[in-house]
């Protein structure tokens, strides 16, 4: 059972080497076979897991934050190898809904002993997300946040991304249907949620279940900049959904149509702008290696 380790060294504050070193001690005390792979640039982990798929890799871990691991799940999707992860990243939002833990040794121990569980992706193209994908207001701040992260990690990074493009926002008039139901819409964002957890740990999507084959899509309308900085710390604890300006629906198929082109978000990638996208749901197309007494 040959594990391949996908190491991005820049996720997180860079603390490579020193996870490199517990990797190898860890896996050299078990005498499993394994190997070790540095990406040198951005979108190479996704070309090192195709190649490991070909080469019959059957657990392939991203060690890295939710960008590594985006990469990775392209690099593997419809093949038989399972994703594993040891999440050394900044937000590490993926971890958080399928309940890998932070801690190193945890975490390899979930590669080596935990189950294997089948989870619901989602697609936009040909490109696949696990956790969410968004257009608006968050996808604007994403940008921001790439400089900040530079500097400054975890949530701290996201609310300077925000802050810096929170006041020059302008609002987006879309046409969203949803599975067939469709409404017109002056919108902040639309997130489109397989996982509950992003920008560093925000519960955006406080009901997604990632097994349940749907998404849970929120929608926050046009509301003022004043109140938009009220109701966003209560995202980190899911309170947003209280809000009048806050929908919450369900959907499998969300296509948002706009006279603007509109930046497009993948578990916090930016992948191009769009007038038209449409999010479509992949039920349990992936295969996750998670602790043996989780409940997923
Ligand atoms: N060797 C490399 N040099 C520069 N960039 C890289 C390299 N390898 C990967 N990347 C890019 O680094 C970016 C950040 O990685 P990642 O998202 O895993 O970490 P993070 O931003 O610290 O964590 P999170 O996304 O969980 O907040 C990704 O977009 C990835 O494409």
């Amino acid at each position: 059972m040959d594990i391949l380790f996908i190491v991005n060294p820049v996720a997180g504050k860079g603390k490579c080497d020193f996870i490199i070193e517990k990797i190898k001690k860890n896996m050299d005390s078990l005498h499993i076979p394994y190997k070790i792979k540095l990406t040198t640039r951005k979108n190479e982990a996704e070309e090192i897991a195709k190649n490991a798929v070909i080469q019959g890799y059957k657990k392939i871990v991203a060690v890295g934050g939710d960008g590594t691991i985006y990469e990775v799940v392209n690099g593997i999707i419809g093949s038989d190898a399972s994703l594993g992860v040891v999440p050394t990243g900044t937000g590490n939002d993926f971890v958080k809904t399928v309940g890998i833990p932070k801690d190193l040794e945890k975490a390899l121990e979930i590669i080596i002993y935990g189950k294997t569980v089948h989870i619901d992706c989602g697609k936009v193209n040909d490109r696949h997300f696990v956790n969410v994908a968004s257009v608006g207001l968050d996808a604007e701040i994403v940008r921001g946040t790439e400089d900040i992260k530079k500097y400054i990690s975890g949530s701290w990074a996201y609310i300077g991304g925000l802050l810096k493009t929170i006041f020059s926002y302008k609002y987006k008039k879309v046409d969203m249907n949803i599975d067939g139901t469709k409404d017109h819409k002056n919108i902040t964002l639309v997130a489109v949620a397989n996982g509950k957890y992003y920008g560093g740990g925000m519960k955006i999507a406080p009901m997604a279940d990632i097994k349940d084959g749907d998404f849970q899509v929120c929608v926050v309308d046009k509301i003022s900049k004043l109140k938009l900085m009220m109701v966003f710390p209560k995202i980190f604890s899911g309170e947003h959904v209280g809000y009048d300006e806050v929908d919450i629906y369900r959907g499998k198929q969300i296509k948002i149509k706009s006279q603007e082109l509109l930046s497009i978000n993948l578990d916090g990638d930016i992948i191009g702008k769009s007038f038209n996208i449409c999010f479509e749901m992949v039920p349990k197309c992936l295969k996750v290696l998670v602790p043996q007494d989780n409940f997923i």
